[in-house]
């Protein structure tokens, strides 16, 4: 992968550090229009992530390590072990934007160990983790691609789910860098994105990611997954993670466990790509992930303000858990584990 042309998939950055501020394209508005926000405070931070200003697993973890080092400008300490009590709130407070994807919580610990570790300048240290945590979640994207694609043979058609590209990530994207490196390889002929209700992050954003790299793409309805897999057209489901449980169990966005299920039963390969910040070995199987679930409004609201069904019930989980036993590859930098359970997860984890 060393002759490819990752500068061309590098154009969109959700997040950006200007040194005293972090500025996040406002995926609220994506495609529409392309808006900044600009958080001063970690506090802001946690605001736009609850909101999902910025989304995105491995992102989500990005701008709460960024979150972290504007806190750090809020504070003054004596030491690191000052300030580490003095940021705790500030972090506990960007932990709680959102529960299920695992990197927010796995990004917070990398800064308190950081801190943990630090000399005098504690803060220089923070800047540095945040930095590296940026730096390693486009490197091992990269690699992931490579190792994604190498599992996909030429002429076949591929079916994503959500958004798991550079908006969702530090850029080049987790399954969307597979596609991204299938397509540029001339192995995925065809790219399907699930529209992604109700927040609608394969219409909004896959679509506006992959038309800015001029990668055709045919966008369908949730509804329409089992259909088009029957078809023949597609051989491999490729996705994201939010959590990879010690298991190999995952949550991933609503909708993900029955694209595993129809994918099995049409024989169907079913991919799952994260960074090795999204596995969670501490938790032993999926039926222990918190589930975020959101405003029913979400469901209520059909095409910016018009609203439908408004004021009955609406139940609104936005993650779902597939079972380890219908996943046929996890891909993370570290490589490739075919049919994952706890023994191959142990193999490439550790306990
Ligand atoms: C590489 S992004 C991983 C994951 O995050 C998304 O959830 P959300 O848009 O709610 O943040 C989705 O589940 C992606 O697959």
């Amino acid at each position: 992968m060393d002759d490819f042309d990752y500068a061309r998939y590098d154009r969109i950055r959700p997040i950006r550090w200007t040194g005293d501020a972090l500025e996040l394209l406002d995926q609220r508005k994506l495609p529409f229009d392309t808006e900044y926000l600009t958080c001063r405070t970690s506090d802001d931070v946690a605001a736009a992530i609850h909101a999902l200003a910025v989304r995105g697993a491995p992102a989500i973890g990005i701008a709460a390590a960024w979150g972290v080092v504007l806190a750090e400008r809020d504070i003054e300490a004596t030491d690191a072990r000052d300030a580490g009590a003095k940021l705790e709130p500030a972090l506990q407070r960007l932990n709680a934007a959102r529960p299920t994807a695992v990197n927010l919580a796995w990004a917070l610990a990398r800064m308190r160990a950081a801190l943990a570790r630090a000399d005098h300048d504690w803060r220089g240290a923070l800047e540095r983790e945040a930095e590296a945590i940026d730096t390693e979640d486009l490197a091992a994207n990269r690699r992931m691609g490579a190792l994604g694609a190498s599992l996909i043979e030429p002429g076949s058609g591929v079916l994503t789910h959500c958004n798991t590209g550079s908006l969702a990530t530090a850029g080049f994207g987790t399954a969307l860098g597979v596609i991204r490196a299938g397509v540029a390889q001339g192995r995925i002929e065809q790219v399907f994105a699930g529209e992604t209700r109700p927040w609608l992050q394969g219409a909004r954003l896959t679509v506006w990611e992959l038309q800015q790299d001029g990668i055709d793409a045919t966008l369908i309805a949730d509804s329409a997954a089992s259909h088009l897999m029957k078809t023949g057209k597609v051989q491999w489901v490729v996705v994201g993670a939010d959590r990879i449980c010690a298991n190999g169990d995952t949550a991933n966005k609503i909708g993900t466990y029955q694209l595993a299920i129809a994918a099995r039963h049409h024989g169907v390969g079913f991919m799952v790509v994260a960074p090795s910040s999204t596995v969670d070995m501490a938790t032993p199987s999926g039926e222990m992930i918190e589930i975020e679930e959101r405003d029913a409004a979400e469901l209520h609201v059909v095409g910016g303000s018009r609203t439908v069904a408004e004021g009955i019930d609406a139940w609104n989980p936005v993650f779902d858990v597939t079972p380890h036993d219908l996943i046929d590859a996890i891909v993370t930098e570290r490589g490739v584990i075919r049919r994952p359970d706890a023994a191959s997860m142990r193999a490439a984890f550790g306990a």
